[in-house]
Parts: structure tokens; C-alpha cells; sequence
């Protein structure tokens, strides 16, 4: 990587960092919408904690979500989510990759909007029926037409995830980069900030 680039970079996460303060960084979007992937490099970039719900209930209950769904269905495991959003907002700043249906839960995302910055990593169906059809542990992808299904969650959820903080796009491009545009989303607060 040029010089130059090395340190627009660095400038970015100073500026990302600085704008976010205490606060936490809160991931929403879709199954395959790059919520852990992403949120662990923007965490590991600006050097903060990273932690992911989806892996933390399944750490407090010993069970994966396929479990969880399977066992208790899914009005338990939207409570148990509620409970572990709320615990892991209490401090800041974090970096927190929340599961797809946190944000559409009318309680849980209260507790989102009130607890950091929202940023929705959008994308479009191809995107994210090429990432989620890889692996089959989603347990509201097991339905008979599986696609279908993510395109009626995108036709329910989006107008719900739009009322997160920032919105950006989740493309096909390395992790990287991708990671950068997040950085940028957080920095360009900043700088808005600064015209107010
Ligand atoms: N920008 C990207 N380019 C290519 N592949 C990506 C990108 N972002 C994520 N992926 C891939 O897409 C898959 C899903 O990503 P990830 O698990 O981060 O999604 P998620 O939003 O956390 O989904 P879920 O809600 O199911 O937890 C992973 O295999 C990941 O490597
Ligand atoms: O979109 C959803 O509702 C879900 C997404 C996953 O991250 C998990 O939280 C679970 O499979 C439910
Ligand atoms: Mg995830």
C-alpha cells in the first residue's frame, strides 16, 4: 500500500474514532449483510472490544441459535436477545454486531437507538443469497424456498433498518475496504458536526 493511502487511512479511523467517543458502534442488517465479519475489523481498527450478540447468547445458554429455535422458539430467543443487547450496551465504547432480527424487535431496538450508533449494512438480495446459501445454520432460512423467504424479510425489515444512524452499502469488495467505508460513514458525523 502507498504511503499516501497508509495514512488517508489513519486519518479516517482518527477521525472515526474521535466522532464515536464513548459511545458504541451498533451493526444491523440482514443475514449476510456482513455484521461480524465487519464489525470485528472496524473494532480491531479503531482498537475497541468487538463483541457479537449472536455469539454471546449462545455462550450464555450453551446452545447454538438452531438450538435455541428449535427448543424454545423464536419469542424466547428474542427475549433472551433483548437481555443481552441491554447488558452489552451498558458500556462504551464497543463495537457491537448485533443478529438480524435485534433491530426489528420494537423493544430491542429502543435499546439500540439509545445505546450508540446504529449503522445498517445494506444490500441486495443477490449479495446476500450468494453469502447466506453457503451454510445452512440459519434457522429462518429453513423454510422451502429459502430465497424467497430472505427476499420477504427484506421487503418486511428495510424500511425498519433505515432508521438506524448511518446506512451503507455491503458490496463485494475486500473486507477491507469495505471496512474503510464504515470508518468513512463515521468519520463524514464529524465533519457534519463541524457546519452545525
Ligand atoms: N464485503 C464482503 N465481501 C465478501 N464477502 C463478505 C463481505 N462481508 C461479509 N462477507 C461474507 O458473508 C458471509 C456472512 O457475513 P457475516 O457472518 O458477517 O454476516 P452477518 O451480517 O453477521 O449475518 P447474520 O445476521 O446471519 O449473523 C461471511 O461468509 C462473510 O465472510
Ligand atoms: O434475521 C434474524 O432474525 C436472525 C439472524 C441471525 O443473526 C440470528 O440472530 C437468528 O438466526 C435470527
Ligand atoms: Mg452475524
Amino acid at each position: 500500500m502507498s504511503e499516501e493511502i497508509t495514512v488517508e487511512r489513519q486519518t479516517i479511523r482518527d477521525q472515526a474514532r474521535a466522532a464515536l467517543g464513548n459511545r458504541n458502534l451498533i451493526f444491523v442488517g440482514l443475514m449476510g449483510a456482513g455484521k461480524s465479519v465487519i464489525g470485528r475489523l472496524v473494532a480491531q481498527t479503531l482498537g475497541i472490544p468487538f463483541i457479537d450478540t449472536d455469539a454471546e447468547i449462545e455462550s450464555v445458554s450453551r446452545m447454538t441459535i438452531a438450538e435455541l429455535f428449535s427448543q424454545y422458539g423464536e419469542t424466547e430467543f428474542r427475549a433472551l436477545e433483548t437481555r443481552v443487547v441491554e447488558r452489552l450496551l451498558k458500556h462504551g465504547p464497543r463495537v457491537v454486531s448485533t443478529g438480524g432480527g435485534a433491530f426489528i424487535n420494537e423493544a430491542t431496538r429502543a435499546q439500540i437507538k439509545q445505546g450508540g450508533l446504529s449503522i445498517w449494512l445494506n444490500a441486495d438480495l443477490d449479495t446476500l443469497w450468494d453469502r447466506v446459501n453457503r451454510r445452512d445454520h440459519r434457522p429462518l432460512l429453513k423454510t422451502e424456498n429459502p430465497r424467497q423467504t430472505l427476499e420477504n424479510l427484506m421487503i418486511q425489515r428495510y424500511p425498519i433498518y433505515a432508521e438506524a444512524d448511518l446506512t451503507v452499502m455491503s458490496v463485494n469488495i475486500r473486507k477491507e475496504l469495505m471496512a474503510n467505508e464504515v470508518l468513512q460513514a463515521i468519520a463524514g458525523l464529524a465533519q457534519e458536526g463541524d457546519t452545525e
